[in-house]
């Protein structure tokens, strides 16, 4: 596929070197996401940083730099406050600034949920431009099948634009949720969900993985076309069982990479930086479990 047919058309052409500069920097060139999340501070409070099976190191928002400053990672995903306060001591850090996000204190069962844009892309432009940081892209979270559906869509779709405008990426959470939602882990409706964001326009769709094997992903991945998918890690797994879910997802689905929380900064400074390390090299090497592993234990 000839490079001038990768950027859309919303990118303009004065833009286009920095959207493939960008696209080559959360991919190493290699066309899949490496994408680290630490957007969970709002999405799910403290919770997911400390508990029984949570590295204390975890309790400090600082631990999220640290690891991403530290590890191979295409791209570290965070809110705009976080970014603003961390990164002049974290300059070589690329990252994506996610523009919305909610709690989970209302529960879906009392009311749909809805997650307004915090940050306009201008906003995020100037950051850019006046801090000198490396912020390669913006994420923006929808829930499909929330009666406030058209609210996020109309937003994501105006901001993936605008994003496209500066030669930034475009990356979707999207998380089918609501009453009138029964299994937001079903395959079929994750297909429909890629193709929602793929009709957004965004660079990649970051979806919870479906209920059943990896190869489920492929109607999710086909329904994207020319949208990248990538699965959310989820909760604590076993290292093992995380990379050889991760290398099924790309080898037998055509997941293009990976968008992963919990899995990463639950984990202690060193452990967290050669998981990273080993995710790395199966999405951008093509490394096979074996050397993964070996890579994740440092040995
Ligand atoms: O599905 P939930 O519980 O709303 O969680 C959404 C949050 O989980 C994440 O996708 C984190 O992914 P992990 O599952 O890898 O921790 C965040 O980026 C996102 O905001």
């Amino acid at each position: 596929m000839s490079r001038s047919i990768i950027a859309p058309a919303d990118v303009p052409p004065d833009e286009r070197s920095r959207y493939l500069a960008n696209l080559d920097r959360v991919t190493e060139g290699s066309g899949r996401l490496m994408l680290m999340a630490g957007d969970q501070k709002v999405e799910h409070l403290n919770d997911d940083f400390v508990g029984t099976d949570v590295a204390e190191d975890d309790g400090d928002p600082e631990h999220l730099f640290r690891i991403a400053a530290q590890a191979r990672i295409g791209v570290f995903a965070t809110q705009l406050g976080l970014i603003a306060r961390y990164a002049p001591d974290y300059p070589d850090i690329p990252y994506l600034v996610k523009l919305n996000a909610k709690t989970n204190l209302v529960p879906t069962a009392s009311a749909d949920p809805l997650s307004r844009q915090w940050h306009t892309v201008e906003q995020v432009v100037r950051l850019r431009e006046t801090s000198g940081l490396n912020i390669a892209g913006v994420g923006y979270t929808i829930y499909p099948g929330s009666r406030h559906e058209a609210e996020m869509f109309t937003e994501a779709a105006r901001l993936i634009f605008e994003a496209h405008q500066h030669g930034l990426l475009a990356v979707i959470w999207a998380y089918p949720r609501g009453q009138h939602v029964a299994d937001e882990h079903d395959p079929h409706l994750i297909a429909g969900v890629t193709g929602i964001v793929a009709s957004l326009g965004a660079d990649f769709a970051k979806v919870n993985a479906p209920t059943g094997e990896p190869a489920v992903l492929r109607e999710a991945v086909r329904a994207a076309g020319r949208t990248r998918v990538v699965c959310a890690g989820g909760g604590e797994t076993t290292a093992e069982g995380f990379l050889r879910r991760l290398h099924a997802q790309i080898h037998e689905a055509g997941v293009a990479g990976s968008a992963t929380g919990r899995n990463i900064h639950q984990r202690p400074l060193d452990e967290a930086v050669r998981f990273c390390n080993a995710i790395s090299a199966i999405g951008f090497d093509d490394t096979g479990i074996d050397d993964a592993l070996r890579i994740y234990r440092g040995s």
